[in-house]
């Protein structure tokens, strides 16, 4: 027999796992809908060029790239951005601005799994092209409230760690590491949860960044408030104004008690140029529930004009094992409105035209396509979560009725079957 499991990393969705992933996909699209957002998709296999970038990152180490039967350099998608750079390069000055795109796609790995870790996941984006102020942040953080509300979290269960890149940009200037040098910097800055100081050092000096300055930077991530960056970066900095203004506009949109500024946050993504940010688990248990920032250059980075750009990227796992901690994972079954049951073969012709008309009139129905004996039916209804259960039975049906059980109200009827 063939192997029945799916290859390593990946995941198969039996229909319980497609009701749980439906109803997330759903509350995800929900929320992109209530925003004003539009779907967009691209495909999954992409040319490697679109995601090459020489920073360093994790996302492109692991880049899941092949060359194809025409010796073309592919990759599946690491990340739905790049696409969504390369939609708004490809549309031009068609494109109205600002544009509110979303999108959920699987999104792929080639993760060496000596750590086991699964290879694919789905990604719910939503992003805002052609907004420079931090409006778009703001608007975007509260879609990631919306959200979390929507699926029953608190601001007790999770909040957003919010800060800027501009914070490392002016005390790397400070230090002289050449701008040159930024993106690099990020990528090993972001690695400070996950390594050893050591090693992080040991990266940085290898980028020609010293130890002072090492020791600069991570005195500043470890700032507590606005205030004190402003004391270390200057009130009037750029880093200051976007995050005091954002926190401001979180104060209207009634989700401030959910942010925290915290300048730790770096993102590993190489493009973020300003605010970034990202959900987290208030009991420490779970990687980032979501993440994302401001990434105003990645257009010119491919080559075309630059705009303005701020989105984020909110995964399928994470989420899934935070509701399952919290007990709050819904486990919708699955449900059909009326099955209908022939009691006899010669009058299945006539089952399939109520079940027929039954769905025309907008009703969930499971027909039931073998003989079957009437405990087996209720159970069966049961089973289904059935509101009704249509017995199609000779006598009653040469009076033109059907004999129809409300499993709701334990009631019966026998009523004509064009009523139902
Ligand atoms: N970028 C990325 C892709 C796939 C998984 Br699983 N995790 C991260």
């Amino acid at each position: 027999m063939i192997d029945t499991q799916p290859p390593r990393g990946t995941r198969d969705f039996f229909p319980e796992d497609m009701r749980l992933r439906n109803w997330l996909f759903g509350e995800f699209a929900a929320v992109s809908a209530s925003f004003g957002f539009e779907q967009f998709d691209a495909p999954v296999l992409e040319s490697e060029e679109l995601f090459v970038r020489k920073a360093g990152e994790e996302i492109t180490d692991q880049l899941y790239n092949f060359e194809d039967k025409g010796q073309r350099r592919v990759a599946l998608r690491p990340e739905l951005t790049p696409s969504l750079a390369r939609l708004v390069l490809q549309r031009g000055k068609a494109l109205t601005l600002p544009a509110k795109w979303f999108a959920i796609g699987q999104c792929w790995r080639y993760e060496r799994t000596t750590r086991g870790r699964r290879r694919e996941h789905y990604q719910w984006n939503m992003d805002i092209i052609g907004v420079p102020g931090v409006e778009a942040e703001a608007e975007l953080l509260a879609a990631i409230v919306a959200l979390f509300e929507r699926v029953g979290l608190t601001k007790e269960d999770v909040g957003i760690k919010v800060s800027s890149r501009k914070v490392l940009q002016s005390v790397l200037t400070q230090y002289g590491v050449p701008p040159e040098s930024f993106a690099r910097v990020c990528v090993i800055v972001d690695k400070l949860d996950k390594l050893p100081r050591e090693k992080v050092e040991e990266e940085l000096a290898a980028l020609g960044v010293p130890a002072a300055t090492i020791d600069g930077v991570l005195s500043a991530l470890s700032l507590r408030s606005l205030e004190a960056l402003g004391d270390l970066v200057g009130r009037d900095s750029e880093a200051v104004a976007d995050l005091n203004r954002l926190f401001e506009l979180a104060e209207g949109y009634g989700y401030k008690d959910w942010l925290v500024f915290d300048p730790s946050v770096v993102r590993g993504l190489a493009y973020y140029t300003g605010v970034v940010f990202e959900g987290f688990d208030r009991a420490g248990q779970l990687r980032a529930i979501c993440g994302g920032g401001r990434y105003d250059r990645l257009l010119g980075s491919l080559g075309g004009a630059d705009s303005p750009m701020v989105g984020f990227g909110f995964g399928d796992a994470v989420i899934v094992e935070l509701l399952k901690d919290k007990g709050k994972l819904p486990a919708p079954p699955h449900t059909v409105d009326d099955v209908v049951v022939p009691l006899d073969a010669s009058l299945r012709p006539a089952a399939a035209g109520i079940a027929s008309r039954l769905r025309r009139a907008g009703r969930r129905v499971d027909l039931v396509l073998e003989a079957k004996k009437m405990k087996w039916a209720f159970k069966h209804a049961e089973k289904l979560h059935a509101s009704r259960l249509v017995l199609v039975g000779a006598s009653e049906w040469e009076r033109g009725n059907v004999v129809v059980k409300d499993l709701a109200k334990f009631e019966q009827a026998e009523v004509p079957a064009d009523s139902l």
